[in-house]
């Protein structure tokens, strides 16, 4: 049996990202959970002719239904961004619904798979570490921050400027998620010589950029949601390829890098000894981080973006941990 919970299934992201693992013969049980319309939502999808049975589930005195036994809880929770704010204005609101949600998970499904989608992630990672420390349930090889839509950018903005097929072309990219903490390795990626550095400047700057674009395009009624569902699903799904044992599976995606202590010296080397959580090509397993690989190597250009991130990447990571180490859960 393999239970999927969506915490946040009613909202922009959390509708279509369910409508994709309804669709996934890899999940038994697609269980919505949200504060407000998962009746609804679940019998919509219900009604689809694929074998997993889904349930909706409504408010905290439904939490536990909602997250007992499940093997991968997924969290879009959360209130999006609009046009002028920065990922990090939105940890006033988010902090806490992350916090409760992880506290949730901590005890009522411990040993679950924890996808993080809501913003900031920088922090919002950092939190439910935190509170599963507090809950002496916490394994750093279990907790993501889903940062595959920085990923599918580049993929598609790369793509266009030296002629690829987006859907093969992969871009890695590393750091954190939040503008300049976003570390597109354009260098890395066959056919980028092609560019010139001016191109090179414009598409970093876009992918770094990508969530503002779709924030100032939908004019105040929300951030990106479709494309964001679409990376969740393969996020998602690339861990439950790895959960059932399929090899290779290699996923950018934001980690404790306590999670895998060797490769994490590779990356320290780079980052240094006080970033906590970084973003990397991580290879996955059935027991979750099954190795972080090494950043690999870096143009100048590159350089100076990792001089820029750092500082407030470290001060989005203090920042959320110490929420919950501060707080009395
Ligand atoms: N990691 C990433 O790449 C991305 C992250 N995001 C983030 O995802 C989050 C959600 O975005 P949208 O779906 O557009 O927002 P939304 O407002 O459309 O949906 C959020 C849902 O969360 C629910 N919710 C609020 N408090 C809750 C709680 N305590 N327990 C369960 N559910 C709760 C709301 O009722 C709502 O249905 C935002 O924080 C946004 O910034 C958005 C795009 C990309
Ligand atoms: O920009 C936002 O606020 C939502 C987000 O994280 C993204 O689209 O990458």
């Amino acid at each position: 049996m393999v239970k999927v919970t969506v915490c946040g299934a009613a909202g922009g992201i959390g509708q279509p990202l369910s409508l994709l693992l309804k669709q996934s013969p890899l999940i038994s049980h697609l269980s919505l959970f949200d504060i407000v319309n998962t009746p609804g939502v679940a019998a919509d999808l219900s009604h689809i002719n694929s074998a997993s049975k889904v349930t909706g589930h409504v408010g905290n005195e439904q939490m536990e239904d909602a997250l007992k036994d499940a093997t991968i809880v997924v969290i879009p929770a959360g209130v999006p961004r609009k046009p002028g704010m920065t990922r990090d204005d939105l940890f006033k609101i988010n902090a806490g619904i992350i916090r409760d949600l992880a506290v949730g998970v901590a005890k009522y499904a411990p040993k679950a798979f924890v996808l993080v989608i809501s913003n900031p992630v920088n922090s919002t990672v950092p939190i439910v570490s935190e509170v599963f420390k507090k809950h002496g349930v916490y394994d750093a090889k279990k907790i993501f921050g889903v940062t595959t839509l920085d990923i599918v950018r580049a993929s598609t903005f790369v793509s266009e400027l030296i002629n690829a097929d987006p859907a093969q072309l992969k871009v890695p990219v590393v750091g954190g998620h939040s503008g300049v903490t976003i570390l597109p390795l354009l260098s890395q990626v066959e056919g980028t010589n092609k560019l010139t550095q001016e191109q090179v400047e414009q598409v970093t700057n876009r992918i770094q950029f990508g969530g503002d674009e779709v924030v100032k395009a939908k004019a105040g009624t929300g951030s990106a949601t479709l494309s964001m569902a679409f990376a969740g699903a393969r996020f998602t799904l690339a861990v439950l390829d790895a959960i059932n044992g399929k090899s290779g599976v290699v996923e950018c995606t934001y980690v404790n890098l306590e999670a895998d202590a060797e490769g994490a010296k590779a990356i320290k080397q780079v980052v240094g000894d006080d970033v906590a959580y970084f973003s990397a090509q991580v290879q996955l397993g059935k027991e979750g981080v099954a190795k972080i690989n090494a950043i690999g190597s870096l143009s100048d250009f590159e350089k100076k973006l990792f001089e820029a991130a750092l500082p407030e990447l470290k001060g989005n990571i203090v920042k959320g941990a110490s929420f919950i180490t501060d707080a009395k859960l």
